[in-house]
């Protein structure tokens, strides 16, 4: 199956509420989300016109709008979380979600975002959101 992937960065704060450990303060992750895209009607033979699945430009267009541009140095708290931190909601760039902002839910907003946002000849297939080095959560069609 012939893919493309282009790979964004943003810098996201984040509080896990009821989390027994760190991760329940507020803290940042520098996230690395990687967006793959396959074509919607895929054949086995060479790509006619342009040769591309999807203009890596459009997906840029895409998903830095969709995603990157909303989420960059904003902090993502839950509902519960600001309910026992009224203090929190003066915040400037504050996102309240009625769920905990892990890397799998992040991924799943991330999703949804982008999946109505693409062209009827491509589909989202994979995503990848890296909140360390070392920890990503996926998703796969
Ligand atoms: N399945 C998930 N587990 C955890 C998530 C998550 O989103 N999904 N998030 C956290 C914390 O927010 C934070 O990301 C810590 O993760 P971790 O990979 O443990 O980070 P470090 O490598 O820096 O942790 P060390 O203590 O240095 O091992 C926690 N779990
Ligand atoms: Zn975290």
């Amino acid at each position: 199956m012939l893919r493309v992937t282009k790979i964004f960065r943003f810098e996201t704060a984040h509080a896990i509420f009821g989390y027994c450990g760190s991760c329940k303060n507020i803290h940042g992750h520098s996230y690395v989300l990687h967006v793959t895209v396959q074509q919607a009607n895929p054949n086995e033979g060479f790509l006619d016109g342009t040769g591309f699945v999807m203009d890596f430009k459009d997906l840029k267009r895409i998903v830095k709008a969709q995603v990157v541009d909303k989420m960059d140095h904003c902090i993502i708290l839950s509902e519960a979380y600001l309910a026992q931190n009224p203090h929190l909601g003066s915040l400037e760039n504050l996102d309240i979600w009625p769920i905990e902002p892990t890397a799998e839910n992040i991924l799943l907003k991330v999703k949804s975002a982008i999946e109505g946002a693409m062209p009827p000849e491509v589909k989202l297939c994979r995503l990848k959101l890296y909140e360390t080095a070392d920890s990503y959560a996926e998703w796969e069609a």
